[in-house]
């Protein structure tokens, strides 16, 4: 058993791996609390590798991690039974949705079957077809029901909306509101901002080999304002302009919120805007919005 099992809690402390070279270098991290995450970063930061570290199939080469209180490295059972990762590339054996969960479910002890065959109803998946026969985007809804289904305290999702087409992405952020995983802590990786951007409550942005931004959405909603100008005059003063981008024929900005007028309007946060302008400008943004203690 771990120091302190069950404790919802993933810390990370001067992480450092790499392959033949290295990606992380002293990489601090800590979630201590249920909720939605979202991670992000660009291609090749390490997304796949950090989910991939957290949940023990790849070792550390220094620095540590602890999840739920366990070493996922060690690969205990009780450890394996509490935390599900469901990987973007993936592979099924050539069975129907129920076949899948008499076999793989009893790995977990809190699975919900009842609850497998309502999130594959909602998601449209034909339960009594076998894999095999199944589109990608149904076999993905497949996985991301049986990984709901789970009920473990820890689920980390890599890029699940990836290849999901409109409806099933609204149905996807419908289930994740849903009550029975409001306990979980969920990290997600992904590139597609928007499709998180009811449900997250807090960001992690990883680049050049440590986490650089780790953020809660009220803290991103204090530090940043974001809007559409109708044209560039209307534009915010040049120097509380983090990132702008056309839309049509309008300009959409996103700004240092303590730059602007004390008493200019509270903007919603669109994930997206926030995203790019992390991309794209990271200095400017992380001076901003990033950490700070
Ligand atoms: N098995 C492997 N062997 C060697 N290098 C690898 C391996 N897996 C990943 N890498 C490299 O490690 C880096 C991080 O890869 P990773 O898949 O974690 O990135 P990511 O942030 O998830 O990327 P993306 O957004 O493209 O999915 C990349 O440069 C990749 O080429």
């Amino acid at each position: 058993m771990g120091d302190n099992p069950l404790a919802a809690e993933i810390r990370v402390s001067d992480l450092q791996f790499g392959y033949k070279t290295p990606l992380f270098d002293r990489l601090n991290a800590h979630i201590g609390a249920p909720g939605v995450y979202g991670l992000f970063g660009r291609n090749g930061t390490g997304k796949s590798t950090l989910l991939k570290l957290l949940c023990g199939l790849l070792t550390p080469e220094a620095g540590a991690i602890s999840v739920l209180g366990y070493t996922p490295r060690q690969r205990a059972a009780e450890f394996l039974a509490q935390v599900y990762l469901l990987p973007e590339e993936f592979h099924l054996p050539n069975l129907k949705p129920e076949a899948l969960m008499r076999n793989q479910g009893v790995f977990y002890p809190a699975f919900d079957a009842a609850l497998f065959r309502e999130y594959l109803a909602d998601l449209q998946v034909p339960h009594d077809q076998r894999f095999s026969q199944m589109s990608l985007g149904q076999k993905k809804k497949a996985t991301i029901a049986f990984a709901l289904a789970t009920r473990t305290p820890v689920l980390l999702m890599d890029e699940p909306t990836n290849g999901l087409d409109i409806e099933s992405r609204m149905q996807f952020k419908e289930l994740m509101l849903r009550p029975e995983h409001a306990t979980r802590i969920v990290l997600i990786s992904t590139h597609q901002a928007h499709d998180l951007e009811s449900i997250i409550r807090h960001i992690w942005f990883i680049d050049g080999g440590a986490l650089r931004l780790s953020s809660d959405m009220q803290r991103l909603a204090d530090d940043l304002a974001m809007g559409v100008a109708a044209s560039a005059d209307e534009l915010p003063d040049q120097d509380a302009l983090l990132y702008t981008e056309p839309l049509g024929t309008q300009i959409a900005w996103l700004a240092r919120r303590d730059a602007l007028a004390a008493d200019f309007p509270a903007t919603p946060l669109q994930l997206e805007l926030i995203y790019k302008a992390l991309s794209l400008n990271p200095q400017q943004m992380l001076a901003v919005a990033g950490e700070r203690d």
